[in-house]
Protein backbone atom coordinates (compact mmCIF):
# COMPACT_ATOMS: atom_id res chain seq x y z
CA UNK A 1 0.00 0.00 0.00
CA UNK A 2 1.54 3.74 -0.93
CA UNK A 3 1.28 6.28 1.44
CA UNK A 4 -1.29 7.94 0.14
CA UNK A 5 -3.45 5.39 0.97
CA UNK A 6 -3.04 4.91 5.00
CA UNK A 7 -4.09 8.06 6.15
CA UNK A 8 -6.87 6.87 8.47
CA UNK A 9 -9.08 9.37 9.34
CA UNK A 10 -10.18 10.15 5.79
CA UNK A 11 -10.79 6.39 4.73
CA UNK A 12 -13.87 4.30 5.27
CA UNK A 13 -14.85 7.04 7.73
CA UNK A 14 -12.72 5.78 10.56
CA UNK A 15 -12.04 8.12 13.41
CA UNK A 16 -9.41 10.60 13.17
CA UNK A 17 -8.15 9.20 16.46
CA UNK A 18 -6.98 5.96 14.01
CA UNK A 19 -4.15 7.54 12.38
CA UNK A 20 -2.60 9.11 15.43
CA UNK A 21 -2.69 5.58 17.89
CA UNK A 22 -1.13 4.26 14.14
CA UNK A 23 1.74 6.76 14.55
CA UNK A 24 2.44 6.20 17.78
CA UNK A 25 2.97 2.76 17.63
CA UNK A 26 5.62 3.98 14.94
CA UNK A 27 7.28 6.63 16.76
CA UNK A 28 7.69 4.60 19.78
CA UNK A 29 9.53 1.92 17.11
CA UNK A 30 11.13 4.29 15.55
CA UNK A 31 9.47 4.14 12.36
CA UNK A 32 9.63 7.54 10.58
CA UNK A 33 5.88 8.42 9.63
CA UNK A 34 4.79 11.18 7.37
CA UNK A 35 3.14 14.55 8.80
CA UNK A 36 0.39 15.71 6.54
CA UNK A 37 0.56 19.36 6.61
CA UNK A 38 0.44 21.81 3.48
CA UNK A 39 4.35 21.38 3.76
CA UNK A 40 4.37 17.59 4.30
CA UNK A 41 7.54 16.43 7.02
CA UNK A 42 9.07 13.17 7.07
CA UNK A 43 9.59 12.84 10.91
CA UNK A 44 10.72 10.37 13.60
CA UNK A 45 11.73 10.27 17.42
CA UNK A 46 15.45 11.19 18.49
CA UNK A 47 14.99 8.66 21.13
CA UNK A 48 13.99 6.28 18.86
CA UNK A 49 14.93 6.69 15.32
CA UNK A 50 18.11 4.04 14.50
CA UNK A 51 20.24 3.73 11.63
CA UNK A 52 17.92 2.34 9.96
CA UNK A 53 15.35 5.04 10.21
CA UNK A 54 17.48 7.40 9.28
CA UNK A 55 18.67 6.18 6.07
CA UNK A 56 15.05 6.15 5.35
CA UNK A 57 14.44 9.57 5.96
CA UNK A 58 17.32 10.48 3.56
CA UNK A 59 15.95 8.57 0.72
CA UNK A 60 12.47 10.07 1.48
CA UNK A 61 13.26 13.45 1.98
CA UNK A 62 14.61 16.52 0.20
CA UNK A 63 15.95 20.11 1.85
CA UNK A 64 17.09 20.66 5.21
CA UNK A 65 17.23 18.39 7.69
CA UNK A 66 16.21 19.55 10.98
CA UNK A 67 16.24 18.12 14.95
CA UNK A 68 13.25 19.70 16.76
CA UNK A 69 13.19 20.39 20.16
CA UNK A 70 10.90 22.11 22.64
CA UNK A 71 12.53 25.93 23.65
CA UNK A 72 13.53 24.56 27.10
CA UNK A 73 15.87 21.54 25.76
CA UNK A 74 17.08 23.58 22.64
CA UNK A 75 18.31 25.97 24.84
CA UNK A 76 20.90 23.62 26.94
CA UNK A 77 21.79 22.14 23.60
CA UNK A 78 22.19 25.56 21.98
CA UNK A 79 24.03 27.05 25.53
CA UNK A 80 22.17 30.14 24.49
CA UNK A 81 18.98 31.36 25.68
CA UNK A 82 16.42 30.91 23.00
CA UNK A 83 12.23 32.25 22.41
CA UNK A 84 10.58 30.32 25.24
CA UNK A 85 7.12 30.67 24.11
CA UNK A 86 8.24 29.41 20.63
CA UNK A 87 6.11 26.29 19.18
CA UNK A 88 9.47 24.13 18.30
CA UNK A 89 13.25 25.14 17.97
CA UNK A 90 14.85 23.98 14.67
CA UNK A 91 18.52 22.54 14.80
CA UNK A 92 20.42 22.01 11.73
CA UNK A 93 21.06 18.53 10.82
CA UNK A 94 23.95 17.52 8.31
CA UNK A 95 23.53 14.79 5.43
CA UNK A 96 23.66 11.72 5.32
CA UNK A 97 21.32 11.48 8.62
CA UNK A 98 24.20 9.52 10.36
CA UNK A 99 24.64 9.54 13.61
CA UNK A 100 22.00 8.43 15.83
CA UNK A 101 23.41 8.17 19.36
CA UNK A 102 23.80 11.96 18.83
CA UNK A 103 20.06 12.65 18.36
CA UNK A 104 19.74 10.46 21.31
CA UNK A 105 21.73 12.84 23.50
CA UNK A 106 20.82 15.92 22.37
CA UNK A 107 17.28 14.82 23.17
CA UNK A 108 18.00 13.66 26.56
CA UNK A 109 19.79 15.51 29.01
CA UNK A 110 20.41 12.62 31.42
CA UNK A 111 23.00 11.04 28.94
CA UNK A 112 26.53 11.85 29.08
CA UNK A 113 26.72 15.30 26.95
CA UNK A 114 28.90 15.16 24.11
CA UNK A 115 27.50 17.04 21.62
CA UNK A 116 28.67 18.89 18.38
CA UNK A 117 27.71 22.72 17.69
CA UNK A 118 24.37 22.53 16.54
CA UNK A 119 23.37 25.63 14.54
CA UNK A 120 19.41 27.49 15.05
CA UNK A 121 17.45 27.56 11.63
CA UNK A 122 13.80 28.61 11.23
CA UNK A 123 11.27 25.86 12.17
CA UNK A 124 8.89 24.42 10.03
CA UNK A 125 5.44 24.91 10.10
CA UNK A 126 4.24 21.50 11.24
CA UNK A 127 6.90 21.30 13.94
CA UNK A 128 4.33 21.77 16.68
CA UNK A 129 2.38 18.44 15.64
CA UNK A 130 5.35 16.52 15.30
CA UNK A 131 6.71 17.38 19.03
CA UNK A 132 2.97 16.99 19.89
CA UNK A 133 3.40 12.98 18.38
CA UNK A 134 7.07 12.40 20.29
CA UNK A 135 4.38 13.55 23.16
CA UNK A 136 1.32 11.56 22.96
CA UNK A 137 4.14 8.55 22.35
CA UNK A 138 5.54 9.31 25.80
CA UNK A 139 9.14 9.81 24.36
CA UNK A 140 11.40 12.55 24.65
CA UNK A 141 9.65 15.81 22.47
CA UNK A 142 12.91 15.59 20.11
CA UNK A 143 11.82 14.78 16.37
CA UNK A 144 14.20 14.54 13.47
CA UNK A 145 12.15 16.38 10.03
CA UNK A 146 12.93 16.92 6.92
CA UNK A 147 10.36 17.92 3.96
CA UNK A 148 8.91 14.87 1.97
CA UNK A 149 10.59 14.59 -1.03
CA UNK A 150 8.36 15.26 -4.29
CA UNK A 151 6.94 12.06 -5.65
CA UNK A 152 7.39 10.55 -2.06
CA UNK A 153 3.78 8.42 -3.00
CA UNK A 154 5.55 6.60 -5.99
CA UNK A 155 8.66 5.20 -4.07
CA UNK A 156 8.59 1.68 -4.85
CA UNK A 157 7.43 -1.44 -1.99
CA UNK A 158 9.11 -1.41 1.68
CA UNK A 159 9.22 2.43 1.29
CA UNK A 160 5.32 2.95 2.33
CA UNK A 161 4.99 4.77 5.62
CA UNK A 162 2.15 5.68 7.59
CA UNK A 163 0.48 8.87 6.96
CA UNK A 164 -1.03 11.22 9.96
CA UNK A 165 -2.45 14.87 9.21
CA UNK A 166 -0.74 17.72 11.44
CA UNK A 167 -3.76 18.66 12.77
CA UNK A 168 -5.11 15.44 13.69
CA UNK A 169 -2.33 15.18 15.90
CA UNK A 170 -3.60 18.70 17.96
CA UNK A 171 -6.76 17.84 17.71
CA UNK A 172 -6.08 14.84 20.09
CA UNK A 173 -6.26 15.27 23.58
CA UNK A 174 -9.43 17.14 22.94
CA UNK A 175 -11.20 13.96 21.07
CA UNK A 176 -9.88 11.35 23.74
CA UNK A 177 -11.79 13.21 26.22
CA UNK A 178 -14.80 12.92 24.36
CA UNK A 179 -14.11 9.27 23.55
CA UNK A 180 -14.62 8.00 27.24
CA UNK A 181 -17.31 5.04 27.91
CA UNK A 182 -17.91 3.22 30.86
CA UNK A 183 -16.96 -0.35 30.49
CA UNK A 184 -16.77 -1.86 34.06
CA UNK A 185 -18.18 -1.15 37.24
CA UNK A 186 -18.51 -4.08 40.28
CA UNK A 187 -17.46 -3.89 44.23
CA UNK A 188 -14.28 -3.71 45.60
CA UNK A 189 -13.76 -3.64 49.32
CA UNK A 190 -11.06 -1.75 50.28
CA UNK A 191 -8.95 -2.08 53.66
CA UNK A 192 -9.94 1.08 54.09
CA UNK A 193 -13.34 1.99 52.36
CA UNK A 194 -15.69 -1.57 52.77
CA UNK A 195 -18.13 0.17 50.86
CA UNK A 196 -16.18 0.68 47.52
CA UNK A 197 -16.92 0.09 44.11
CA UNK A 198 -14.59 0.80 40.98
CA UNK A 199 -15.61 1.79 37.23
CA UNK A 200 -13.45 1.52 34.66
CA UNK A 201 -13.18 4.15 32.32
CA UNK A 202 -11.92 3.68 28.07
CA UNK A 203 -10.55 6.00 26.04
CA UNK A 204 -9.76 5.36 22.58
CA UNK A 205 -6.23 5.42 23.17
CA UNK A 206 -3.81 1.97 23.65
CA UNK A 207 -5.99 0.58 26.21
CA UNK A 208 -4.60 3.08 29.06
CA UNK A 209 -7.61 2.79 31.60
CA UNK A 210 -9.06 5.56 33.82
CA UNK A 211 -10.49 4.52 37.02
CA UNK A 212 -13.42 6.05 39.46
CA UNK A 213 -13.46 4.80 43.22
CA UNK A 214 -16.56 5.19 44.46
CA UNK A 215 -16.92 5.06 48.14
CA UNK A 216 -20.80 4.51 49.40
CA UNK A 217 -22.82 6.71 47.08
CA UNK A 218 -21.54 9.78 46.40
CA UNK A 219 -23.50 10.95 43.45
CA UNK A 220 -26.79 11.00 45.92
CA UNK A 221 -25.18 13.82 47.30
CA UNK A 222 -25.28 17.76 46.20
CA UNK A 223 -21.53 18.45 46.35
CA UNK A 224 -19.91 15.36 47.13
CA UNK A 225 -15.58 14.90 48.40
CA UNK A 226 -14.10 14.19 44.91
CA UNK A 227 -10.21 13.61 44.24
CA UNK A 228 -8.80 13.88 41.03
CA UNK A 229 -5.92 11.53 41.47
CA UNK A 230 -2.99 11.49 38.84
CA UNK A 231 -1.44 7.90 38.98
CA UNK A 232 2.13 7.63 40.33
CA UNK A 233 3.56 3.78 40.13
CA UNK A 234 6.46 4.71 42.57
CA UNK A 235 4.47 6.69 45.38
CA UNK A 236 0.74 5.01 45.08
CA UNK A 237 2.48 1.41 44.58
CA UNK A 238 5.54 0.92 45.70
CA UNK A 239 5.50 3.42 49.06
CA UNK A 240 8.10 5.92 47.62
CA UNK A 241 9.28 8.80 49.60
CA UNK A 242 10.08 11.20 47.05
CA UNK A 243 6.37 12.24 46.33
CA UNK A 244 3.53 12.49 48.61
CA UNK A 245 1.18 10.63 46.22
CA UNK A 246 1.02 7.16 48.54
CA UNK A 247 -0.50 9.07 51.68
CA UNK A 248 -2.73 11.30 49.53
CA UNK A 249 -4.07 8.63 47.90
CA UNK A 250 -5.07 6.35 50.73
CA UNK A 251 -5.68 9.17 53.14
CA UNK A 252 -8.14 10.52 50.94
CA UNK A 253 -9.88 7.14 50.27
CA UNK A 254 -10.07 6.57 54.33
CA UNK A 255 -11.70 9.98 55.04
CA UNK A 256 -14.45 9.42 52.07
CA UNK A 257 -15.26 6.53 54.47
CA UNK A 258 -15.19 8.63 57.34
CA UNK A 259 -17.67 11.13 55.39
CA UNK A 260 -19.83 7.92 53.91
CA UNK A 261 -19.55 8.72 50.39
CA UNK A 262 -16.76 10.55 48.04
CA UNK A 263 -15.43 9.19 44.47
CA UNK A 264 -11.65 9.39 43.54
CA UNK A 265 -10.69 9.73 39.57
CA UNK A 266 -7.69 7.79 39.64
CA UNK A 267 -6.42 9.02 36.69
CA UNK A 268 -3.57 7.07 34.19
CA UNK A 269 -1.39 9.87 33.45
CA UNK A 270 1.98 9.45 35.18
CA UNK A 271 4.03 11.83 36.31
CA UNK A 272 1.90 14.63 35.47
CA UNK A 273 1.34 13.25 32.00
CA UNK A 274 4.43 12.72 30.76
CA UNK A 275 4.64 9.09 31.71
CA UNK A 276 6.65 6.85 34.13
CA UNK A 277 10.17 6.90 32.10
CA UNK A 278 10.15 10.78 31.53
CA UNK A 279 9.62 11.04 35.45
CA UNK A 280 12.69 8.30 36.62
CA UNK A 281 14.26 10.78 33.89
CA UNK A 282 12.97 13.67 35.71
CA UNK A 283 14.01 12.34 39.04
CA UNK A 284 17.78 12.04 37.81
CA UNK A 285 16.98 15.63 36.76
CA UNK A 286 16.18 16.37 40.06
CA UNK A 287 19.42 14.06 42.22
CA UNK A 288 21.69 16.43 39.84
CA UNK A 289 19.84 19.74 41.63
CA UNK A 290 17.08 20.57 39.48
CA UNK A 291 13.77 20.77 41.25
CA UNK A 292 10.67 18.97 40.14
CA UNK A 293 9.15 22.12 37.80
CA UNK A 294 12.97 22.83 36.27
CA UNK A 295 13.72 19.02 35.55
CA UNK A 296 10.61 18.41 33.61
CA UNK A 297 11.58 21.39 31.52
CA UNK A 298 14.70 19.95 31.23
CA UNK A 299 13.60 17.27 29.62
CA UNK A 300 11.69 19.71 26.82
CA UNK A 301 7.91 19.01 29.21
CA UNK A 302 5.98 21.42 30.57
CA UNK A 303 5.93 21.41 34.33
CA UNK A 304 2.22 20.08 33.88
CA UNK A 305 1.15 18.85 31.13
CA UNK A 306 -2.46 16.61 32.64
CA UNK A 307 -5.55 16.70 30.37
CA UNK A 308 -7.86 17.44 33.29
CA UNK A 309 -11.09 17.44 30.37
CA UNK A 310 -10.85 13.54 30.94
CA UNK A 311 -11.71 14.06 34.98
CA UNK A 312 -14.16 16.22 33.83
CA UNK A 313 -15.79 13.85 31.23
CA UNK A 314 -15.77 11.24 34.02
CA UNK A 315 -17.41 13.53 36.85
CA UNK A 316 -20.18 14.26 34.09
CA UNK A 317 -21.02 10.18 33.45
CA UNK A 318 -20.89 9.49 37.20
CA UNK A 319 -23.56 12.75 37.64
CA UNK A 320 -21.30 14.96 39.57
CA UNK A 321 -20.72 18.35 38.48
CA UNK A 322 -21.27 20.09 41.64
CA UNK A 323 -18.12 18.60 43.75
CA UNK A 324 -15.91 19.49 46.85
CA UNK A 325 -12.27 18.91 45.58
CA UNK A 326 -9.43 17.24 47.83
CA UNK A 327 -6.16 19.22 46.84
CA UNK A 328 -3.61 21.96 47.26
CA UNK A 329 -3.22 22.60 43.70
CA UNK A 330 -5.26 25.62 42.27
CA UNK A 331 -4.62 24.87 38.93
CA UNK A 332 -6.38 21.75 39.23
CA UNK A 333 -9.67 24.09 40.75
CA UNK A 334 -9.09 26.24 37.55
CA UNK A 335 -9.00 23.37 34.71
CA UNK A 336 -12.08 21.70 36.42
CA UNK A 337 -13.64 24.48 36.32
CA UNK A 338 -12.42 25.63 32.97
CA UNK A 339 -14.07 22.12 31.79
CA UNK A 340 -17.76 22.50 33.18
CA UNK A 341 -17.32 21.31 36.72
CA UNK A 342 -18.65 23.83 39.56
CA UNK A 343 -16.07 23.37 42.39
CA UNK A 344 -18.38 24.44 45.68
CA UNK A 345 -15.26 24.22 48.28
CA UNK A 346 -11.73 23.15 47.88
CA UNK A 347 -10.78 21.05 50.75
CA UNK A 348 -7.09 20.88 51.90
CA UNK A 349 -5.65 17.73 51.11
CA UNK A 350 -1.99 17.93 53.35
CA UNK A 351 0.43 15.24 54.76
CA UNK A 352 3.75 16.09 56.63
CA UNK A 353 7.05 15.86 55.02
CA UNK A 354 8.65 12.70 55.07
CA UNK A 355 12.19 13.76 55.47
CA UNK A 356 12.50 12.95 51.63
CA UNK A 357 9.95 15.11 50.14
CA UNK A 358 10.34 18.21 51.99
CA UNK A 359 12.19 20.22 49.11
CA UNK A 360 9.46 18.43 46.91
CA UNK A 361 6.56 19.99 48.78
CA UNK A 362 8.44 23.08 49.66
CA UNK A 363 8.78 23.48 45.30
CA UNK A 364 5.27 22.92 45.25
CA UNK A 365 4.12 25.69 47.73
CA UNK A 366 6.66 28.43 45.92
CA UNK A 367 6.38 27.70 42.16
CA UNK A 368 3.19 25.91 41.72
CA UNK A 369 1.31 27.99 44.27
CA UNK A 370 -0.22 25.00 46.04
CA UNK A 371 -1.51 25.97 49.60
CA UNK A 372 0.63 24.17 51.79
CA UNK A 373 1.77 24.57 55.42
N1 LIG B 1 7.04 14.91 36.34
C1 LIG B 1 6.99 14.64 37.63
N2 LIG B 1 5.88 14.12 38.14
C2 LIG B 1 5.86 13.87 39.46
C3 LIG B 1 6.93 14.12 40.31
N3 LIG B 1 6.58 13.75 41.55
C4 LIG B 1 5.33 13.26 41.47
N4 LIG B 1 4.88 13.35 40.22
C5 LIG B 1 3.57 13.01 39.65
O1 LIG B 1 2.64 13.98 40.06
C6 LIG B 1 1.36 13.41 40.03
C7 LIG B 1 0.70 13.68 41.35
O2 LIG B 1 -0.03 14.75 41.23
P1 LIG B 1 -1.27 14.98 42.19
O3 LIG B 1 -1.29 14.02 43.33
O4 LIG B 1 -2.46 15.09 41.34
O5 LIG B 1 -0.83 16.28 42.89
P2 LIG B 1 -0.81 17.77 42.59
O6 LIG B 1 -1.10 18.23 41.23
O7 LIG B 1 0.51 18.14 43.11
O8 LIG B 1 -2.00 18.35 43.49
P3 LIG B 1 -2.69 17.84 44.80
O9 LIG B 1 -4.11 17.62 44.39
O10 LIG B 1 -2.56 18.94 45.75
O11 LIG B 1 -2.04 16.60 45.27
C8 LIG B 1 1.53 11.91 39.83
O12 LIG B 1 1.20 11.60 38.49
C9 LIG B 1 3.00 11.71 40.08
O13 LIG B 1 3.54 10.65 39.33
C10 LIG B 1 8.10 14.70 39.73
O14 LIG B 1 9.08 14.99 40.39
N5 LIG B 1 8.07 14.93 38.38
ZN1 LIG C 1 3.99 10.42 43.37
Amino acid sequence: MKIALTSAGTTLGTPRTRAVHRAIAEARRGVPVVLAARRPLIIAPAETVGAEGLRLIDVLSSGQAVLLLAPSRAAAVLRHEVEANAPAIALKLARPLIDAETLKRAADPTMEQILPEFEMVDAPAAAEAALALGKLARLLPAMVAAPVRHGWASLPAGHDLLSVPAEDLLAYPAELAASLTKVAEVAVPLDDAKDARLIAFRALDQGIEHMAILVGDPAAQTAPLVRVHSECFTGDLLGSLRCDCGPQLRGAIARMAAEGAGAVLYLAQEGRGIGLINKLRAYTMQDRGLDTLDANRALGWQADERNFSIAAAMLRALGMTRIRLLTNNPEKVASLEACGIEVVERVPHEFAPNGVNDAYLATKAARFGHYLG
